[in-house]
């Protein structure tokens, strides 16, 4: 077993993290971290449990720590969940130690030699671990993409093989995706806010990356365009996008590349069966019926029509966030990186 932290073990992403590393066949969680707020308590009185699943109850004597690399010693990584303001310093300090970190943070993720992975589309990229560890770094940072790239990252890995420059995309996003504290009821009930901050730019620039070519030295960016319009929607978990994508009169091939498309990762943990799966029904994806799909790892699909447009959801702080780190992790240690 492979002894694993948590950074910001309370927050919207945190406790997605502690659920489903709790069980986790080659993870075991010793230790949790977050505020000086919550610091010396037990994890069952720190974190005001606020999944839909029951509170894991292994865990909820372990006490939570403050967030630096000295309450880190004992694992070998760390996932953090951290504000990206905070994530920064510990996160380096961590590398430098010798501890893999996978971040969901922003901090890092457009260095160029840090990787910006999801796992299905650009595994590849992990290569650059071994540029972090050449310049003298024992362990390692590898960052998972902002949550609404990722849906459209896993919905654009089938596309790959047709020509396409362009790509428009409206998103509807879910309000856990702001955190616990981040939206009042009181500005998002009965209501729809038309600006998540850095929201669009993260969208625009991550994609590029993620699709784009390692050569082993850089990354050179995917050649079309993203253009993005990100909402804010009264939904708990799951980020919903309409997608415009220059593919000409090819509705038919487009659906079958949904339909058909399978990644080439081996069997691990977290993968779902299916990490893109094509809803052949006039109202789908809905956010409620479909974002636990794959264990909230599958990013669903539908309504696939000429232009190309297509529709797109998943669950923001599992196949978005949590997940897609402990996915990342799986590829890493398969990968002999750990
Ligand atoms: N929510 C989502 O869908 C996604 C979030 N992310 C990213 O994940 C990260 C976490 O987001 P989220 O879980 O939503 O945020 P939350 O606000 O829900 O949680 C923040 C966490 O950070 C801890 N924290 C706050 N201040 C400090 C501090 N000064 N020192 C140490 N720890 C601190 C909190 O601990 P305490 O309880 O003690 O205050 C809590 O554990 C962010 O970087 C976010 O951008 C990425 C993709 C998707
Ligand atoms: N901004 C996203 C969640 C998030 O925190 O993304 P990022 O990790 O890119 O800051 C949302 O509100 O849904």
């Amino acid at each position: 077993m492979i002894s694993v932290g948590v950074l910001g073990a309370t927050g919207a992403v945190g406790q997605r993290f502690v659920q489903l590393l709790a069980g986790h066949p080659n993870f075991e969680l010793s230790v949790l971290t977050a505020s000086k707020r919550s610091a010396g308590k037990k994890y069952r009185d720190a974190a005001s449990w606020r999944l839909e699943v029951p509170f894991p109850e292994d865990v909820g004597d372990i006490i939570v720590s403050d967030t630096t690399v000295e309450s880190l010693k004992k694992v070998d990584l760390v996932f953090s969940a951290l504000p990206a303001d905070l994530a920064g310093e510990v996160e380096m300090q961590c590398a430098k130690a010798g501890i893999g970190v996978c971040s969901n943070a922003s901090t890092y993720r457009m260095e160029p030699d840090v990787p910006l992975v999801v796992p299905e589309v650009n595994a590849d990229h992990l290569g650059m671990i071994d540029l972090q560890r050449d310049k003298g770094t024992d362990g390692f940072i590898v960052t998972n993409p902002n949550c609404s790239t990722i849906m459209l990252t896993c919905s654009l890995a089938p596309l790959r093989t047709f020509s396409f420059s362009d790509i428009k995309v409206a998103t509807m996003q879910a309000i856990s995706g702001a955190g616990f504290e981040g939206i009042p009821g009181m500005a998002i009930f009965d209501n729809l806010i038309p600006y998540i901050g850095n929201e669009e730019e993260k969208m625009e620039r991550e994609t590029l990356k993620i699709m784009g070519t390692f050569d082993g030295a850089e990354v050179q960016n995917a050649p079309f365009s993203v253009s993005a319009c990100c909402n804010r929607v009264p939904v708990i978990d799951g980020h919903s996008m309409s997608v415009w994508i220059d593919i000409k009169d090819q509705v038919e091939k487009v659906e079958k590349a949904f339909r058909t498309w399978k990644s080439t990762l081996p069997d691990l943990p977290t993968l779902p069966e299916k990490s893109v799966d094509y809803i052949d029904l006039p109202d789908r994806p809905q956010p409620r019926l479909d974002r636990m799909k794959g264990k909230g790892m599958t990013v669903s699909i539908g309504r696939v029509r000429p232009g190309i447009r297509y529709q797109a959801m998943g669950h923001n702080t599992i196949r978005g966030a949590a997940g897609a780190s402990i996915l990342n992790a799986e590829v890493i240690c398969d990968r002999d990186y750990l």
